[in-house]
Formats: structure tokens, sequence, C-alpha cells
């Protein structure tokens, strides 16, 4: 997992090691992770004109290391062009790129030569960006190396100014910034790489931590029991979903094989009878369950405390059903039983706040967020939630005593204790109707699957683990969204036909 800081914890842990190391030595360091990234961009253009270099010169240590970064790439017979945006710029680091063969020119002397540069260098701006900060434009179309933070973008709340100044890769020092994962951070940085400077930030808590694809893993592999092999359908996972309604009947089917292309060992489906005809044809492996049945497992599961496998291991609820009654009998029974449950869409409409026995996982977007804070008598707005992602998601675990995934481009999961993991899918593709439903079949399925929860009986799935599973299924999510976005447009369809691959390639 990569550690996330705020703006105030990095400038703290450099302002140490400038003092032990010296602020030069620092910038050139930064500087080799940020020529080493411009070259490997510049292989990857294939291109067959010689390569030309431009950087964006700012006032502070960022100019600085982009001048330094450019006096390495002349180093390396590249050839380069510094543009100052600013009157004044770091002047140790302008000579130095000065005596290995460079040219400064001001901006508006230069800016012309932008649209010849096999690739722009945005040093104006990182961690001292005040925001109304004059940012030059780039011509489409031109590839742009961000140093440190995109220009335009606040490290520390991810806030954008119209003209941020949008990389397809950004080069930052040190440690994670909170900012280039929040609310505009992923549409502007483009692929992130964390140089690592060697700071010592061991007596610093980071506010949170990201979830990368190898920390999936990891965290996969530490939850999966060697007992995973050999296992009958019932000990595979047997996932009780609660969904669709005569408005929408789509999304019931889409969660329900979106769980059976994961794998899931048996599903029993609750859906409206005027549904069920079409479940039936649409995703024959389901097995039907009526409010009779569901008090059955619900029994069955009481009564094997001590067993080895309760009848209905998780549930998920919520996608296309009709939110507008509370629930009650069977339903509300299920939302009181101690079985996992993922809840979304209008299950979210639903769910009772307030203490719970059952772990549960809620999957709002940002104005179902919103509706769940309402009904526990907190009011925001679109912008307050949007300034401040994470706190308010907080505020919505602690409420409703639950894991609580706050979903976009960038998605926050924070447990009731105010612990959190972040996953930054960066790309929009997952945007698109029925790719909500599409994750809650794979959290259901995972919540299902007791090698991964470590429950056997009725024994409770830990929040902590609860919230790991859920990052878990949010990365393979924006992963799915990826790789079908690879070669073609991206539906629920389609990220379903891909999801068996997608699992497999995730150890299942
Ligand atoms: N954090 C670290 O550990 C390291 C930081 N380094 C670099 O140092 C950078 C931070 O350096 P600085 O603190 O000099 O900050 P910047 O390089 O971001 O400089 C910004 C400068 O612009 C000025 N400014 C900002 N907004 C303005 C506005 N709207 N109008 C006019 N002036 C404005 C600020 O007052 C500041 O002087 C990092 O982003 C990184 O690139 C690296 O050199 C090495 C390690």
């Amino acid at each position: 997992m990569i550690p996330v800081y705020s703006v105030a914890q990095i400038r703290a842990v450099e302002a140490q090691e400038k003092s032990k190391r010296g602020e030069t030595s620092l910038m050139k360091q930064a500087a080799a992770h940020l020529a080493s990234t411009a070259v490997a961009m510049l292989a990857e253009g294939h291109s067959t004109e010689p390569a030309f270099v431009v950087a964006l010169i700012g006032p502070g240590n960022n100019g600085g290391d982009g001048l330094y970064a450019l006096a390495e790439l002349q180093q390396q017979k590249i050839s380069t062009l510094a543009l100052q945006c600013h009157e004044q710029i770091n002047a140790e680091a302008a000579a130095a790129y000065q005596a290995a063969g460079g040219t400064i020119l001001d901006l508006s002397d230069g800016d012309g030569e932008l649209a010849n540069a096999s690739l722009v260098i945005d040093a104006i701006y990182g961690l001292g960006y005040r925001a109304g900060s004059d940012v030059p434009s780039v011509p489409a179309g031109v590839r742009v190396l961000a140093c440190d933070v995109p220009s335009g973008l606040d490290p520390e709340t991810g806030v954008a100014q119209d003209s941020v100044l949008r990389a397809e890769r950004t080069v930052t020092f040190g440690a994670m910034k909170a900012g280039l994962l929040s609310v505009d951070g992923p549409l502007v940085t483009g692929e992130i790489t964390v140089a690592d400077l060697e700071f010592d930030f061991s007596s610093v808590q980071p506010g949170t931590q990201l979830v990368d694809e190898q920390a999936a893993r990891e965290l996969l592999d530490q939850h999966r029991s060697w007992r995973d092999a050999g296992r009958h359908k019932y000990q595979r996972g047997v996932l009780g979903l609660i969904a669709g309604s005569d408005l929408y009947p789509g999304a019931a089917q889409l969660t329900a094989k979106a769980a059976v292309a994961c794998g899931v060992g048996l599903l029993r489906t609750h859906v409206p009878d005027s549904i069920q005809p079409l479940m039936a044809v649409s995703v024959p492996e389901s097995v039907p369950l009526d409010d009779e049945q569901i008090k059955e497992a619900l029994s069955f599961s009481r009564r094997q405390i001590h067993g080895k496998s309760a009848k209905i291991k998780a549930w998920a609820i919520g996608p296309g059903l009709d939110g507008r009654t509370p629930p009650t009998g069977a339903i509300a029974d299920v939302f009181a039983s101690p079985q996992p449950a993922v809840i979304d869409a209008s299950g979210l409409d639903v769910v009772p706040a307030g203490p719970s026995e059952q772990p549960r996982v809620l999957t709002p977007h940002a104005k179902e967020l919103r509706m769940l804070l309402g009904r526990a008598g907190v009011k925001i707005t679109p912008d307050e939630l949007s300034q401040d992602p994470i706190r308010w998601t907080r505020w919505a675990a602690l409420a409703y005593n639950a894991v609580v995934l706050l979903k976009g481009p960038t998605s926050y999961i924070v447990a009731p204790n105010g612990d959190s993991l972040m996953v930054s899918h960066s790309a929009p593709e997952l945007a698109t109707a029925g790719s909500g439903d599409v994750l809650t079949g794979i959290l259901g399925y995972m919540l299902s699957d007791s090698s991964l929860t470590g429950t056997e009986g009725l024994r409770t799935v830990p929040n902590r683990r609860m919230m790991e599973l859920t990052a878990c299924a949010a990365y393979i999510h924006g992963h799915l969204g990826r790789v079908t976005a690879a070669d073609g447009t991206v539906n629920a369809s389609r990220l379903i036909d891909n999801l068996p691959k997608v699992m497999k390639q995730f150890g299942f």
C-alpha cells in the first residue's frame, strides 16, 4: 500500500531532510528521477524526429527541479529549452543548466517552441502552488510530464483551477500527496510515479493509504485460505441477492451475472415475480429465493453458529430495488442478520442508520452519500462533499456503523473507526450505467467466500477485513474498466464478459 500524506506532513519531513542533506542535493536527486522519466517517455514515443524537450520553469524549487532535469538531458545529448514563466527563477539551477549548454528564454519570447516539443516538462508550481496562479497553456496533442504536481492543481485538496496543465505522467517526490488522488487530481495527473528520495516518514502517520495493484494482490493473498482448494459449492460461497423491480429489471440481472462470472458457489436471487422468468433465462445459474426460504436460511444460519457452513454466507442488497418503502418481513430480517452484506443503489434508501450487528459495506456515489448523510441528520452541499470527500465518508461510516465505499474517479473506503483506504482509477471508463451493479456482484461474491472473509459458521467479519476486501473489489473493478476499454467502448455487459479473465489474474 502507498501511504498518502498531507502537504504539511511532507513539508515537515522535507525540512528535516533539507537540513541533513542540503536543498540542492535533494533537488538534483528529484531532477534525476524527472529526467529518467522524460527519457522513458521519449523512447515510448517512437518518433523518428530528434527529441526536443521544453520545460516551463516557475519561481520556486519546482522550477529548480525542472532546470536540473534539463541539464541532465543536455548531458545525454537531448536538445532542450527552458521557458521562464516568472521574473525570478532558482539562480543556482539556472547556472547549472546554462553550464550544461542549455538556453533560457522568457515564456513570451519562446512560447512558439511549445508546439515543436516532443515533450513538455511542467515545472511551474509544485507544493508551493496557490490558487489563481498564471498557468500557460500547451498546444493540444503535446505530451506533458508534470514535476511533482501538475501546475494549477492544489496538492492538498485536489481542486484544480480551469487552466490546470493536464499531464500524461506525474513524477512526485518523496511521498504521495493527498491532492494528487482527490477531487480533480485523478483527472489531471495521468500516471503517477512516486520517486523515492529516501525520506524518513517513520514518525508520521499517513492520513490514508492507496491500494495499487500490488497491494490488492497482497491483501487477497494474505486473506486467502489454503483451505480454498477442493471445496464444494456451499463452502465456496452462497450469495443471496435481493434486487430488482419493475422499474429497473436490468440491474438485478447485471449484479447476478457479475457474481456468477466471478465464480460464486451458488447464487440465490430474491427478485419480484415479474422479473423471475427473465432471470431464469439470462442467469440460468441462479436459484430463486422467496420470503419463506429467506427466513429458513436465516434460521438455519443461526442454528449453525458452531457448524461449518451457514447456508447463505453473504447478501447483496439493492440493485434496481424499489427503495420507496422501508423493508419489512424477511428483508428486514436480512438487515438484522449477522452475515456480511453489500448494500448499494436503492438499498441505501432503506438501510437503517445506527448500530448494527451486520458487517456491512455501503457503496454510494456522491449523491447517494449526501442522501445517506441527510437521513442521519447531516445536511451537506455537493461543494462541501467535493472539497473534503474523505471527511464526509467518515461521517457516514460512523453514522451507519458500516464500511462506506464512496465511488468516483478516486474511491474512498472508510471503516467506522475512521481508518481509510483509497483506490484511484484515473480513467472515466466506469462512468457507465450498470457499472455499479457489476461492482456489487464482485464484492457480494467476495463477501460470500469464507476463505476470504475468514468466517466459519457465524464468526463475524472484522471491519478491517471488510474494508480491505472492499478496496480489493474496487481495485479489480477499476482494472476491469481499463482492460475492457483497451479494445472498445465500455458497457456493463462487456465488463461482465471480461470478468472471468480478470478475476483469474487476481488469483480466483
Ligand atoms: N517536497 C520535497 O521533499 C522536495 C521538493 N522539491 C521541489 O520543491 C517544490 C516546492 O518548492 P517551493 O516551496 O519553492 O514551491 P514551488 O516550486 O511550488 O514554488 C511556488 C512558488 O511560486 C509562488 N507562487 C505560488 N502561487 C503563486 C501565485 N498565485 N502567484 C504568484 N506566485 C505564486 C510561491 O510563493 C512559491 O515561491 C516541490 O513541489 C518539488 O518540486 C524537490 O526539489 C526536492 C524534494
